[in-house]
């Protein structure tokens, strides 16, 4: 798992074989161990090379190996005794050099990197902090505020970048490996001493210790609950203060911490889970490794409203041509100076000229011709969207996929005016399009494999985390959102408020809680929906709206705020208030807590306290719980997949691992059980029933989340 060859007569060269990123799993790590101890010994070696086979030095640490008990030889005295080695050591950084890769190469003594590699520390992504030295290492190499943004943010730098920084001594357009070895015969014989970082003093700035807690309330605000970038402001001060043996210590027991802590089994396993969502598969087993997507080069977007906006932005940035439709002429140039505002901007942020060359603005559907795909965008209106699709299929080529971006309609039923239901998939973007991460990819009944992989081709060339979904309402995130919305109203029924609520949502990890979200998605959106789908209409009651519709309990409330023109920040109004129209920062509405307490009077509600426990539990478990009739049901392939979608859609924060893993991870009788006792309270609530599946896995032992395909039949996940 490493070679060990001998080069240019004097030079030892060790490459990392372990494909596809080189990690440093226990086989590497023994190779590494003894290809060092042997060029050490051999008298005709002067120096070392490392390097990484296919062009890739190494993605770090075996992260496969953290869930299992750890065997071969530790990295840290490895990288140690390289770093004490009497011949100079390069590292010949190409592809990439991530965590324990970029540690290894700060234990060399010198470091070459090609043009396009790219270096970090992103341990932190995945719970963790840089505990094979990085933490010591880099703060001696480049500075403490340099070395606590790389940690506490792990993200990755360019060769030019870490060039301006110091942490490579050479970047080079060619062959980094040659490049080391050319560096390596120039220095043999130079003292090493200047070059092992543990033997440095951190590179000096004023006030350390300012430094350290303003990045220290940074990481606070920024990550709030989440313990790996406090861990490594933590062990990056213990650079500053203490000496390196001692510094390493406290790396090492902030390390222990968080590697046992639930947070980092939650980074990494999101970490998977994502990876494994790429790996689609449909419930015929048409795969991402069997079915051929076709290429785009040229797409049509039928709407140019917020969505269609964003859609077209996303396309162009990666390259693909757009005809952008719109009905009239001022919506047209309305979403003209939009698109073309927002690239750019862009393109101004990256230094390049924005692509307009790639845009068509047309009212003429005629323009849609030679497209190779469509994705219509237009009001979220079955008969509209019916309507654009029959139109559609008069002007598109015989081959061409007619894609849409409902967010919960059924995929089939606008299929089926269609001259080509095999070519017709929905792809779920979510608002803005351009920014937002997640796709679903909605396959209908008739949805060809072809069809479903050039969609899932196509989001991730556009950069999208793309996840297969079937046909049902509101999909997947929608479908388990609307649960969670009428929990957290019902809460305002019962005697919370929408701060308290929000407030134990952001505690619990959410950037922003649901009412705050509401507001800047706009209340009327809902609203809208409901009156389309009869939950609303001219039967109700306008001056005491029943609470009991389509069987079910019903929370009026938001309809109640809607009537009251409180759309959310654009109104300057919602659940919260705004300065003015249109601004973000949301204030306590004095209003709102007498409309609640006036609402609770006219139902004889007698509001209780009710306790940030139970907001999350009322809301993280129902969305579970949904996600075990999702699975039930074979929409979603696999608990991954549902937690993907949390994940990028829904702001669902990563050291929580996503709704299904928190469930597994709080354990399946404790949810089960509360889901029980909610459910008796509220028994007008069928959502909070629990779902035949959650009872059987419970009954089955409540095995972890890796083991639930051999209990699912119909499960087709990676995990
Ligand atoms: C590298 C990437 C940027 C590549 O991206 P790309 O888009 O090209 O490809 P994919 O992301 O799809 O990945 C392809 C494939 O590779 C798998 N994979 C990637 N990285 C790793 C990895 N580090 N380990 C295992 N597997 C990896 C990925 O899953 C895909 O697999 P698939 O089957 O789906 O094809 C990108 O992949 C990326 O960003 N990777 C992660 C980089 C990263 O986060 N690195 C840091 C790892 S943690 C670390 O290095 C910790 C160190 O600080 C060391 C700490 C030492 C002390 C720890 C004590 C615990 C004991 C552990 C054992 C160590 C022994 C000891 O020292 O005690």
């Amino acid at each position: 798992m490493a070679r060990y060859t001998r080069v240019k007569g004097s030079i030892a060269l060790i490459t990392l074989t372990n494909p596809p990123v080189n990690a440093l799993s226990a086989a590497v790590r023994r190779g590494i161990v003894e290809s060092v101890s042997r060029a050490l010994k051999d008298e005709q070696v002067k120096a070392v090379v490392f390097c990484g086979e296919n062009e890739k030095f190494c993605g770090g640490a075996d992260i496969k190996e953290f869930s299992g008990s750890v065997s071969g030889p530790p990295l840290v005295p490895m990288i140690h005794s390289m770093e004490a080695g009497e011949k100079p050591m390069v590292a010949a950084i190409e592809g990439v050099a991530l965590g324990g890769g970029l540690e290894l190469a700060l234990g060399c003594h010198y470091r070459v990197a090609n043009t396009k590699a790219r270096l970090g520390l992103p341990e932190v992504t995945l719970g963790l902090l840089p505990a094979a030295g990085g933490t010591q290492r880099l703060p001696r190499l480049i500075g403490i505020p340099a070395a606590l943004e790389l940690i506490t943010t792990g993200r990755h730098v360019s060769a030019q970048e870490a060039l301006q920084l110091g942490m490579v001594d050479q970047v080079t357009e060619g062959n980094a490996v040659q490049a080391a070895m050319e560096l390596a015969l120039s220095v043999i014989g130079h003292p090493l001493n200047p070059c092992r970082l543990s033997l440095r003093a951190p590179v000096w700035a004023p006030d350390v210790d300012g430094v350290c807690d303003a990045a220290l309330a940074q990481v606070k605000q920024r990550s709030r609950g989440v313990m790996a970038p406090v861990a490594c402001v933590q062990a990056v001060r213990a650079a500053a203060m203490l000496p390196y043996g001692k510094g390493m210590e406290r790396e090492r027991q902030l390390m222990d911490t968080l590697f046992r802590s639930g947070q980092a089994q939650a980074m990494q396993y999101a970490f998977f889970a994502q990876r494994n969502a790429g790996k689609w598969i449909l419930p015929n087993r048409a795969q991402w490794n069997n079915t051929k997507a076709r290429e785009v080069q040229r797409a049509g977007v039928i709407g140019l409203g917020t969505m269609g906006q964003g859609i077209a932005v996303s396309l162009v940035k990666a390259g693909i041509s757009v005809v952008a439709i719109e009905t009239d002429t001022k919506q047209l140039e309305w979403g003209k100076k939009a698109v073309t505002a927002m690239l750019q901007r862009d393109a101004q942020r990256r230094g390049v000229s924005p692509p307009l060359h790639l845009l068509t603005f047309t009212l003429s559907f005629h323009q849609l011709r030679d497209v190779d795909l469509v994705i219509e965008a237009v009001f979220e209106d079955m008969n509209l969207k019916k309507r654009v699709f029959s139109d559609l299929c008069k002007v598109l080529r015989v081959n061409a996929l007619i894609c849409t971006n409902t967010s919960g309609l059924n995929v089939d039923e606008l299929a089926a005016v269609t001259d080509r239901q095999p070519l017709v998939v929905g792809m779920h973007f979510f608002a803005p399009a351009h920014v937002m991460k997640l796709l679903e990819v909605v396959y209908g009944s008739r949805s060809s494999p072809e069809a479903v992989a050039t969609a899932m081709a196509l989001g991730k060339r556009i950069g999208k985390v793309c996840v297969t979904v079937g046909n049902c309402s509101g999909f997947v995130g929608n479908r388990m959102l609307k649960l969670y919305l009428d929990q957290s109203v019902y809460l305002l029924e019962e005697g919370a408020t929408p701060e308290q609520v929000d407030q134990a949502l952001e505690e619990f990890g959410f950037a922003m809680g649901i009412f705050k979200v509401g507001d800047l998605s706009g209340l009327d959106v809902g609203w809208r929906v409901r009156k389309a789908s009869g939950l609303i209409g001219p039967d109700v009651d306008p001056v005491k709206p029943s609470r009991w519709r389509l069987g079910r309990r019903y929370c009026p409330l938001p309809d109640m705020l809607c009537q009251q023109g409180r759309f959310g920040q654009k109104t300057g109004r919602g659940w919260y208030l705004y300065d003015s129209p249109g601004s973000k920062e949301a204030k306590s509405d004095p209003e709102i807590q007498n409309f609640l307490e006036d609402y609770r009077r006219k139902y004889g509600i007698i509001p209780r306290r009710i306790t940030s426990q139970e907001v999350i539990e009322r809301c993280a478990f129902i969305l579970a719980n949904e996600g075990f009739r999702i699975l039930e049901d074979g929409i979603a392939a696999g608990p991954e997949h549902i937690d993907v979608i949390y994940l990028f859609g829904y702001g669902w924060p990563r050291h929580r691992g996503g709704p299904m893993f928190y469930a597994s991870q709080v354990g399946l009788s404790v949810v089960l059980e509360k889901l029980e006792h909610y459910h008796r309270v509220h028994p007008d609530v069928p959502s909070l029933e629990p779902s035949r599946l959650l009872r059987r896995l419970v009954a089955e032992g409540s095995p972890p989340i890796q083991q639930w395909k051999s209990h699912i039949k119909n499960l087709r996940s990676h995990l």
